[in-house]
């Protein structure tokens, strides 16, 4: 048997040919130059600079640009006009300030258009889909709507503690577990109980690593010349496992939605994310599909940030423990005592501890490269240099947070530059969470998961450098992080003790109340 869509007679093939040869040339002819911004001369008119960003960490290398050529940089990334951001005041003005011409996204041809059926918000260029899905984001995820959530982020994290507490060891996957089950409870009002074999898990995790894989810079051609995309298929196996991929994406989003809504119709449901998306299916005017995707969004941007945040911490206390730890206790001593746990009212009167979490999010950003690039969608002028339409910007925070020129000696762990406020553009004294109209919606719930999360691990628990069969204390290195979009601490050694048989008990005792509400959202 034949398969129409791979036959093609001759004149059909020649004709392909022809408008495929004249796509390429159109896409790759020279630009004129106008007054673009300084940057390092591009290794050949085709590639541009392509060739030059290191495959590992290139947030090291924008960086070193920044340092050398000013705070915005340009380089050529195929056919792409791009802008490195370096610093604060820079991302500020042309990212928040300029935001109604900054905000898009630049094509994502693989990832979103091929794999996604552009069903993606967080890739979305600003369009009426990408105003939609950020519009149901906000109504559930910013301040006032986050606080609903706060009961399972206490219990998850009560959960924690005891977990820390049994097997201080393995404190890298109870965070992660916490972490994930947060999301996953918020979304479905299921629980997460191991991240090896749940199913939502597992499979967000797939398309999670499957997206990292394909949205690799340079790594296809259709990228750069989207004509390509007018081939037949049999011309562009490429296509082929991002479909499939495509196919398993659908089938586990829909199936997971559709178990809420048997939930809804048996009366048993937890109030959700995907609960309210369906209860306002038609006021937010979503597809079935639409609603399915969006409920994969808190998970793919939620998770890993949240728990490499946490890791983050963690390494902070093995590295620099002894100077802050002890501040941080005393003043959770003052405020919270001994025989319970913080709460999210103790917040207020817990200054120092905030500004360990905020120190904790500038110190090492987990979205190292400002998360999703932005894209212009007009020229326009900054300081005399001109930013084309169609330009991928990159705020790199790892420029931006360890500016000494804001952050002095940028790499000390140092908690007391929170305590009072410097100028510095935004409304966190950081940059973690991006700018304009594309900031993190979910910004509130993450600060709400560190915050109780760093508050109850100072309060029970001593934490320091691991030692080794002779007692002698292992260093931990605070650069090894991981590559790829979210950068996270790699696996370090750390010692975790209960600050007391006190602090046990209190900890054990209130993950046991915790456990009997965690069953509602078991069933
Ligand atoms: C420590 C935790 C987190 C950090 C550091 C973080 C950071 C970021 C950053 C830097 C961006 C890009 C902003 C920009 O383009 O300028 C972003 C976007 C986003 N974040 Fe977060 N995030 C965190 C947690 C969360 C959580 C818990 C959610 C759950 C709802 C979430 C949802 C999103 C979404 C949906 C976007 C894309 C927004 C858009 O494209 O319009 N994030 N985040």
């Amino acid at each position: 048997m034949t398969n129409s869509r791979f036959t093609m007679s001759p004149l059909e093939l020649g004709l392909y040919v022809v408008f495929a040869t004249f796509a390429v040339v159109l896409a790759l002819r020279p630009r004129k130059a106008k007054n673009l911004p300084p940057g390092p001369p591009p290794t050949s008119w085709l590639v541009g600079n392509r060739n030059q960003i290191p495959k590992s960490k290139p947030w090291r290398w924008f960086q070193e640009l920044n340092n050398q050529y000013g705070p915005v940089v340009y380089l050529q990334v195929g056919r792409t006009p791009t802008i490195v951001l370096g610093t604060a005041q820079a991302a500020w003005e042309i990212l928040e300030k300029k935001s109604p011409v900054t905000s898009s996204r630049p094509r994502f041809i693989m990832g979103q258009e091929i794999m996604s059926n552009n069903m993606r918000g967080l890739m979305s260029t600003n369009g009426p889909f990408w105003k939609r899905w950020r519009r149901v984001l906000h109504g559930s995820f910013m301040q006032k709507a986050s606080d609903t959530y706060k009961p399972v982020q206490s219990l998850e994290s009560k959960q924690l503690m005891s977990e820390l507490t049994k097997t201080p060891e393995k404190y890298r996957k109870h965070i992660e577990r916490s972490a994930n089950s947060v999301v996953v409870v918020i979304t479905y009002g299921r629980r997460v109980h191991d991240i090896y074999k749940d199913e939502v898990v597992c499979l967000n995790r797939d398309t999670t690593n499957f997206l990292i894989s394909i949205n690799i810079p340079g790594k296809y051609l259709v990228e750069s010349i989207p004509a390509l995309l007018y081939l037949p298929h049999f011309l562009t196996p490429w296509r082929t496992a991002a479909l499939k991929h495509r196919a398993i994406d659908i089938e586990y989003l829909t199936r997971l939605v559709n178990e809420v809504k048997s939930k809804m119709k048996n009366g048993r449901a937890q109030l959700s994310f995907c609960r309210q998306l369906l209860e306002n299916r038609e006021k937010n005017d979503m597809t079935d599909l639409e609603i399915a995707y969006a409920c994969g969004t808190p998970f793919g941007a939620g998770a890993d940030t949240t728990t490499g945040s946490l890791a983050s911490f963690m390494l902070a206390c093995a590295a620099f423990g002894p100077s802050f730890i002890p501040k941080a206790q005393k003043e959770l001593d003052a405020v919270v005592g001994h025989d319970r746990l913080p709460t999210f009212e103790d917040y207020d009167d817990l200054p120092y501890v905030r500004a360990i979490m905020n120190e904790t999010l500038r110190w090492r950003p987990v979205a190292v490269l400002g998360g999703t690039p932005h894209a212009s969608t007009e020229d326009f002028v900054y300081e005399g240099m001109y930013i084309p339409k169609g330009s991928t910007i990159i705020a790199n925070l790892w420029g931006i947070h360890l500016n000494p020129a804001d952050f002095p000696d940028p790499h000390r762990f140092d908690p007391e530059r929170f305590m009072s406020k410097r100028d510095y553009p935004g409304p966190w004294q950081h940059s973690s969470f991006g700018y304009g109209r594309r900031v993190c919606p979910g910004s509130y719930l993450a600060l709400n998961s560190i915050f109780i999360n760093i508050a109850r691990i100072l309060w029970g628990f001593n934490l320091g450098k691991a030692r080794d069969k002779n007692g002698k204390a292992i260093d931990v290195d605070t650069f090894a992080y991981t590559d790829g979009f979210n950068s996270a601490p790699l696996p370090f050694p750390i010692s975790i003790t209960p600050r007391s048989p006190t602090h046990e008990a209190v900890i054990l005792r209130e993950n046991e109340v915790a456990q009997e509400e965690l069953k509602a959202y078991d069933s």
